[in-house]
């Protein structure tokens, strides 16, 4: 379990994280989710007792980072994956890494072959992929085998086979009943990965949800009806003060209906003896709920330095 309370970092007069709150309960993918520069790297640092918080506190399974007996066996992170010695091969580099934590030299061959890196465990990582090297960064995160894990942008780059091999990769974490928390900018990663959401933009809480609720709470939800009697259904509709369009996307006349749930169509139109050939409720996608919702809270992005600063201060 991670909890984060009023964390805030400022950096100068950079608002990096401000008041932050939230809980990443076990057991499941928590993803965090924020466009670039919103202060997700700067959170899981401040978790990590990497920075330090201006106010607040982030506790691991109830402590602060600092005051862990054994950091690597209770939290493992995948930070920046090519922070790895070049010379070295994955094994030596995995063996320093247990030696200097007071892991058993066996559970190193462990790891490798948990994360598919057995074959190539006497490489030098100099030579690595970055999806290797990213294996390799698991590795190294799973070593303690801590019950806490912590990723950052860990599909940043990598193909889709290495996306789909992460992406599942951290669901088998969680459900062994790990705590398992994963940033991205990619919001449509997110919702093929992630159980829950913690949303956040220009360092501040934006919204701790399911990827479902999330998105039904801030996308327009309609519902697609088809039917030979569309206009009859126009009028009956437009007589109830009920809002629908014409529906753009469609093959053939289609409306879509807002403001009134599929089942509720449904029976409006069984008792006006109306015949339907499609009634399909259309959800908005996480991309149109992200960008409503952080739409105010992206970093400035102009192209002077200007725009930098006038987001700064
Ligand atoms: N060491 C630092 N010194 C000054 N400003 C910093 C520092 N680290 C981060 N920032 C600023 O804090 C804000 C949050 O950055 P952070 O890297 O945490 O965001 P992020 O959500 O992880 O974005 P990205 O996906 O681009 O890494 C940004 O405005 C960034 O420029």
């Amino acid at each position: 379990m991670i909890e984060v309370k009023g964390l805030t970092k400022y950096f100068g007069a950079t608002h990096a994280v401000e008041d932050l709150t939230f809980t990443v309960a076990p057991g499941q993918v928590t993803g965090f989710l924020g466009p670039n520069g919103a202060g997700k790297s700067t959170t899981m640092r401040m978790i990590l007792g990497l920075d330090k918080p201006t106010s607040g506190v982030a506790l691991i399974q109830g402590r602060p980072y600092a005051e862990l007996t054994h950091p690597l066996r209770t939290v493992g992170a995948l930070l920046d994956a090519r922070w790895v010695h070049p010379n070295r091969s994955a094994r030596a580099h995995l063996q320093w890494m247990a030696a200097s934590s007071g892991i058993p030299k066996a559970r190193v061959d462990e790891v490798l072959r948990l994360v598919g890196l057995t074959d190539v465990a006497g490489k030098s990582a100099g030579g690595f992929s970055l999806g290797m090297s990213q294996r390799l960064g698991l590795a190294g995160a799973l070593l303690g085998d801590p019950p806490v894990l912590l990723f950052d942008e860990p599909v940043n780059g990598l193909d889709p086979e290495g996306i789909l091999w992460i992406r599942r990769f951290m669901q088998r974490l969680a459900g062994e009943g790990r705590t398992v928390l994963v940033s991205s900018h990619l919001l449509s990663e997110m919702a093929q990965t992630a159980d829950q959401l913690v949303v956040i933009g220009r360092g501040r809480l934006i919204s701790v949800a399911t990827v479902q609720e999330f998105v039904g709470r801030s996308s327009e939800s309609a519902v697609r009806v088809r039917s030979p009697e569309l206009d009859r259904l126009r009028g009956l509709l437009t007589e109830r003060g009920v809002v629908f369009r014409e529906d753009p996307g469609a093959t053939g006349a289609a409306l879509l209906v807002t403001g009134m749930p599929a089942e509720e169509i449904g029976g409006f139109c069984a008792d006006n003896r109306i015949v339907l050939y499609e009634l399909a409720p259309q959800h908005g996608s996480l991309e149109e709920a992200f960008m409503k919702l952080t739409g105010g809270d992206v970093e400035y992005h102009g192209s002077g330095m200007d725009d930098v600063m006038g987001g700064a201060l």
